[in-house]
């Protein structure tokens, strides 16, 4: 997979050099390219933003060098100043995905980072300031898949912390990132993980630690009840935290409502 990723602060991207995702770039499996969106400016000061039309606090990221960057790495061949040998992509023929981080986008989930851990190439563009130009993702649209996504219901300061979790959501899902691909099926989340309940607590040695000890279920070998064991602790804690995860699993079972009591 190729991902671009086009920011004000690409030195913000330096956790992508290591852990999982460093690793997978090393093996190359990601093959990650960060741009300054400034390098596509054309004033002295590398403006990339001005005031609102209409009036409003802040300020907006214009249109143009935005415009100028998404050409440049999406390969816009039907741009006339194309700069000689700059290279469209993966192929002519492959068209990346857009994705615009946005308190205003759609919540991104699990089954979004299943989903787009199958494109062939991601571009992400990381909005500053009060947003990006709405004609940008207007104008995009007519020539690539956009999306445009919400991490969360919080307010950051712009979309580099949110490119962070889904390029770490998506990445952890190619094959060969993950050392034991069993882990990313049984996550929190992920599709037919015990009905996407959280997960319960974990222990491992030593068996007894500041005078606690690890439940004697988990020490029992009894891989039957140890399951039934960890799926009580994940309806338990489900419903503590996230109840409207169990409400939409339907009607419980007597068993579970008696756990759960
Ligand atoms: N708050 C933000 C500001 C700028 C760009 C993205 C966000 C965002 C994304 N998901 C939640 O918030």
């Amino acid at each position: 997979m190729r991902i671009d990723i086009v920011s004000i602060f690409p030195e913000y991207f330096s956790p992508l050099d290591v852990s999982l995702i460093g690793k997978a770039r090393a093996r190359g499996i990601l093959d990650i390219r960060l741009h300054q969106l400034r390098d596509w400016t054309h004033d002295v000061h590398r403006t990339v933003d001005d005031t609102p039309y209409g009036g409003g606090p802040g300020m907006v990221m214009k249109p143009e060098p935005w415009g100028e960057a998404l050409d440049a790495i999406a390969g816009d061949v039907r741009r006339l100043d194309a700069e000689p040998g700059e290279v469209p992509g993966p192929g002519a023929e492959t068209v990346p995905t857009l994705i615009v981080p946005t308190p205003s986008g759609r919540p991104f989930t699990q089954a979004d980072a299943v989903r787009l851990a199958r494109e062939p190439w991601l571009v992400f563009a990381c909005g500053r300031y009060e947003g990006i130009d709405g004609r940008v993702v207007e104008h995009a649209r007519t020539r690539m898949p956009v999306e445009e996504l919400s991490i969360g219901d919080y307010v950051l300061a712009g979309g580099e912390a949110a490119v962070l979790v889904m390029i770490e959501a998506i990445g952890r899902l190619l094959p060969g990132v993950l050392g034991n691909a069993v882990s990313a099926v049984d996550d929190s989340f992920a599709p037919g993980a015990m009905e996407s309940l959280l997960e319960g607590p974990v222990y491992t040695k030593p068996p007894e630690w500041r005078g606690l000890r690890v439940p004697d279920v988990l020490l029992s070998g009894n891989h039957g009840v140890i399951a039934r064991w960890r799926r009580d602790q994940a309806l338990r804690r489900t419903a503590a935290n996230r109840p409207e995860l169990v409400a939409g699993m339907g009607a419980l079972d007597e068993r579970d409502r008696r756990v759960l009591d």
